[in-house]
C-alpha cells in the first residue's frame, strides 16, 4: 500500500475506542490491551467502538456499514466532535480533537464539518429557505446574503419554487433535500451523513443516491456516509469499512470487499452483489502490451457495463489506461463467467 501524505487525508482515526457505563473511565485508565470481552461483560460496560485505527482520504466518499448496533453512529458522532472517544486519537480536518479547545471545537463544528441526519431534524416553524439559511443565521451573516446563498442550494437540491413552504408541505424525500442544501450552507470540508435516506421508500431512496452522487460530483466533498444497507454502500461509495461489534472489520473498495471478504461476516453481505457490478476490466484482463486494434474498454470500466461490446467481440477486447495505452486484453469468456458470478479474479 502507498503511505498517504498529510495532504491526502482529512480523517485519521488511531485506536479509538468509546466505552459506555459506570466503569468506563476506570478501564480507559488501563492498558487497553487488557480490554477483553470478559472484562466489559464484568465491569458492565458496552465497547460502542473498539480500536478502530482508519484515514478517510480527501474527496472521497467513505461508508461506515454494519448492522443495527454495530457503532456505526457512535464512530461517525466521534468523527463529527459530537461524542467525545474514551481513548485513541482523532483528527479531522486539521484539527486534534483529543488536543483542541472547547473553543476550536466549536469553530470545527461551524465551519469545518457538517451532518445530516436520518429524521432531516428541520426546523418545523421555519420555512424551506429560512431552515437552509439557518446554519448562516447562527453564524451572525446577514440576511440578504444568506438568503441568496440558500436560494442558490434550494435550486441545487431540485427544491426551486418551494422556499417559501413549510416541512410539513414537504415529502419526506423533498424534506431531506431542504437538510441536504442546510449542511452545505457552511461549506464543510468534511460532510457527514447519518443513514439519510433510511427513513425513505425504495424508490425515492434510489432517486436520492442518484441526487447526492450528482452532487457530489459538483462539490467533491470528503464525505463520511453511514448505512446499514450494503447495496447503498456499494452504490456510493469509493471506499467502505465494514463494522462489527463495535471493530472495523475490514476497509476495501466495493470491489475489494466482494471479491476478497475478510471473514465470513463481510461475505454474507457481499454474497447478494452480482461481481459484474462491482468487478473492474482491470482487476481480470491477462496484461498485454503492444499497438491497440479494435474498439478498446478502459481498464476502469466496471465489466458489467461492457460485457455486451466484450463478448460480441470476434476475439479478446483490447483493454486501454486512462492515456489509451494498451495494458491488457480481455477475454468474453471472462466475462461470461463473472456474469455467471463465478470468482474469476
Ligand atoms: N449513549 C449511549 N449510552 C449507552 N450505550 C450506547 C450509547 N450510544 C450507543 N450505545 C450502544 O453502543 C452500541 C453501538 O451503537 P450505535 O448507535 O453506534 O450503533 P449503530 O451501528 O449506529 O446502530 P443503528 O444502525 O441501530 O443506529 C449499541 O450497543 C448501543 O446500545
Amino acid at each position: 500500500m502507498t503511505s498517504e501524505t498529510k495532504q491526502d487525508v482529512v480523517i485519521r482515526c488511531d485506536a479509538v475506542w468509546k466505552l459506555y457505563g459506570e466503569a468506563a473511565g476506570a478501564l480507559a485508565k488501563g492498558d487497553a490491551g487488557q480490554i477483553t470481552d470478559e472484562v466489559l461483560a464484568e465491569r458492565e460496560v458496552i465497547a460502542a467502538v473498539r480500536d478502530v485505527s482508519l484515514q478517510v482520504r480527501r474527496d472521497e466518499i467513505f461508508v461506515i456499514m454494519g448492522l443495527s448496533g454495530s457503532g456505526k453512529s457512535t464512530l461517525l458522532r466521534c468523527m463529527a466532535g459530537l461524542v467525545e472517544p474514551t481513548l485513541g486519537e482523532l483528527e479531522v480536518a486539521g484539527y486534534d480533537l483529543g488536543r483542541a479547545s472547547p473553543q476550536k471545537l466549536i469553530e470545527m463544528r461551524r465551519h469545518a464539518v457538517s451532518m445530516v441526519f436520518q429524521d432531516f431534524a428541520l426546523l418545523p416553524h421555519l420555512t424551506v429557505l429560512d431552515n437552509v439559511a439557518f446554519p448562516l443565521r447562527m453564524q451572525g451573516v446577514g440576511k440578504a446574503e444568506r438568503q441568496k446563498k440558500a436560494r442558490e442550494l434550494v435550486e441545487m437540491v431540485g427544491l426551486a419554487g418551494r422556499e417559501a413552504y413549510m416541512p410539513h408541505e414537504l415529502s419526506g424525500g423533498q424534506q431531506q433535500r431542504v437538510g441536504i442544501a442546510r449542511s452545505l450552507m457552511t461549506e464543510p470540508e468534511v460532510w457527514f451523513l447519518d443513514e439519510p435516506f433510511s427513513a425513505l421508500d425504495p424508490l425515492i431512496r434510489a432517486e436520492m443516491q442518484s441526487e447526492f452522487l450528482r452532487i457530489q460530483g459538483m462539490l467533491r466533498k470528503s464525505i463520511v456516509f453511514v448505512t446499514h444497507d450494503f447495496e447503498e454502500a456499494v452504490r456510493l461509495a469509493d471506499r467502505i469499512a465494514i463494522m462489527h461489534s463495535g471493530r472495523v472489520v475490514q476497509v476495501g473498495t466495493p470491489e475489494e470487499l466482494i471479491t476478497s471478504p475478510a471473514d465470513d461476516y463481510v461475505a454474507k453481505f457481499t454474497r447478494k452483489i452480482p461481481r459484474r457490478q462491482v468487478v473492474k476490466v482491470g482487476s481480470v484482463m491477462v496484461p498485454a502490451a503492444g499497438a491497440v486494434r479494435g474498439e478498446p474498454v478502459k481498464e476502469t470500466d466496471i465489466v458489467g457495463d461492457v460485457a455486451g461490446q466484450i463478448v460480441n467481440a470476434d476475439g479478446p477486447t483490447d483493454v486501454v489506461d486512462a492515456e489509451g495505452n494498451l495494458v491488457g486484453r480481455i477475454a468474453a469468456k471472462t466475462v461470461i463467467r463473472l456474469l455467471l458470478n463465478e470468482d474469476v479474479t
